[in-house]
């Protein structure tokens, strides 16, 4: 690119001088299109309300289902959700009818979805050097989801050789398509569950996960052997997706094999390249089980790990701290999020950087002796602001001078505060030997979406903290 026009300048004044021309990037596994509803008014949910039964609602509303097997349970969950202004994903029992169900709503727009959809994306207009998507299925519709970069390639073996070409040249005609449906909704619908009087008290968005029986999460056997050879190519992965781990499936594997083929990837990335930096981005797990499969099998496996507000507190309650869990999930404070993030990274000594992301701010936590400055720790969360800012405005990133955007959205107004809270944490005996980075979000007040928001963050911040490792690596 020719960095004497103005359009690299502002480009690079946006990256805040980030480059990521330099990194060299594997994603895996999860790709889906994202079909999209936005709520408006409270009329449509009072509608479900009405149609499905207010008794019958509010009974489930209580029991509170991990798992969506018909429409109330659907209704019940996403009340919960907007009641609370929470993030959400719950999964959807692969059922036929329930799924035709699911078709009748009548959705706003289809968008590529899935971590690994969103961040390659991302990464790819961000100017990464090269971008390694895989998911184990490719349709036709889904590859062309992809933006038509040179630098965004899917891994495949042709003849026993390791191909890299774009989505759009790589896709196979049968793969099957998966359709995840997102209902956002906006702060302030109002509408009524028995007694309660609900009004949304922020935008956000509600996740009915499909969990097709036939949709494994695994590198297939041919290219599972080309992943040390991949390995030497990159300098950072992300993964995610675990959360698509079914208990059991139709032909009698269960979670146990998914995961145990999990683990092997990991290993064999890293096998002929033990210098890559491998970044966990999480999502909400329901199921309690498969969420303790990913936190004794996988987190350990993992450099850097990244969650929102309600996935830290569920890990940590997982881990055993149940009311400091449901603080977290209940309000979110930074005192308390830093407490368990510092109890993870005791737990976990592999990880070096610990990612959260909430409504109001973004934080960091590494040890001491990691070797960027909390200046270029706050520069990268910078970047990660800049770019939900942007995302949450425009609802697609798909160009650089995009940013500029997200650029004109303040920080939130709890800037302040935030610093001076960090100032003080940072002080105290039981974080010296940790640095705690945080940044106010740049909140935009009427998002056009926000599903995917935490992959933007998670990934902008992520390269750039390999960026920086290698620019500082080298001197
Ligand atoms: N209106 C908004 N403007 C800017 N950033 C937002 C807005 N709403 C949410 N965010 C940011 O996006 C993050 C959402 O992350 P997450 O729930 O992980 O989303 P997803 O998993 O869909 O990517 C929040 O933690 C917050 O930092
Ligand atoms: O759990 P799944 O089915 O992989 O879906 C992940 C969901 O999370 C997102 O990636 C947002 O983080 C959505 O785009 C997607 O629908
Ligand atoms: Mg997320």
């Amino acid at each position: 690119m020719d960095t004497s026009c103005n359009e690299y300048k502002e480009y690079r004044e946006c990256m805040d001088y980030l480059d990521f021309s330099n990194i060299s990037i594997f994603l895996a596994y999860n790709v889906n299109v994202d079909a999209i509803k936005y709520y408006t008014s409270g009329k449509e949910i009072q509608n479900l309300i009405e149609r499905y039964g207010e008794d019958d609602i509010i009974e489930k509303y209580n029991e509170y289902p991990r798992k969506i097997c018909n429409p109330i349970d659907y209704i019940a969950r996403l009340i919960h959700a907007m009641a609370n202004g929470k993030p959400a994903e719950v999964p959807l029992l692969d059922d036929e009818n329930l799924n035709k169900w699911f078709d009748n709503f009548k959705y706003d727009e289809e968008r590529m979805g899935g971590q690994v959809g969103i961040i390659a994306n991302l990464l790819s207009i961000l100017r990464t050097k090269k971008v390694i998507a895989y998911s184990p299925i490719l349709s036709k519709k889904q590859a062309e989801m992809f933006v038509d970069n040179d630098n965004l390639v899917y891994p495949s073996v042709v003849d026993g050789n390791l191909v890299l070409k774009k989505p759009i040249e790589s896709y196979k005609e049968n793969d099957p398509l998966k359709i995840n449906r997102i209902f956002e909704y906006k702060e302030g619908i109002e509408f009524k569950l028995g007694d309660k009087h609900i009004i949304t008290p922020i935008a956000n968005r509600f996740i009915v996960a499909s969990r097709p029986d036939k949709l494994r999460l695994e590198i297939k056997e041919d290219l599972k052997e080309k992943l040390p050879e991949i390995g030497e190519q990159i300098d950072c992965a992300i993964f995610s997706g675990y959360q698509g781990i079914k208990e059991k499936y139709s032909d009698g594997k269960t979670y146990e094999y998914y995961f145990t083929k999990a683990e092997e990837d990991l290993d064999l990335l890293r096998q002929k390249n033990k210098k890559i930096k491998i970044h966990l981005e999480f999502a909400s797990i329901q199921n309690i089980n498969l969420r303790k499969n990913i936190i004794n099998r996988i987190l350990p496996k993992m450099d850097c790990l990244g969650m929102d507000e309600t996935e830290v507190g569920n890990l940590i309650s997982t881990m055993g701290y149940e009311e400091l869990g449901q603080k977290i999930i209940k309000d979110s404070k930074m005192e308390d999020v830093v407490e368990a993030s510092k109890i993870i990274m005791e737990t976990y000594p592999n990880l070096e950087l610990l990612q959260v992301h909430t409504l109001y701010y973004i934080l960091v936590m590494c040890k001491k002796d990691n070797p960027l400055t909390t200046k270029q720790l706050k520069k990268i969360l910078e970047l990660a602001t800049i770019l939900a800012a942007t995302k949450a405005k425009l609802g697609e990133i798909s160009k650089v001078s995009d940013l500029l955007k997200g650029l004109t959205v303040p920080h939130n107004k709890y800037n302040e505060l935030f610093k001076s809270i960090v100032d003080n944490l940072q002080k105290e005996e039981k974080y010296k030997n940790y640095k705690i980075v945080a940044t106010p979000s740049r909140l935009v007040d009427v998002p056009k979406s926000t599903v995917g928001l935490g992959d933007t963050i998670s990934s902008g911040a992520f390269v750039g903290y390999v960026s920086l490792l290698k620019e500082a690596n080298k001197k």
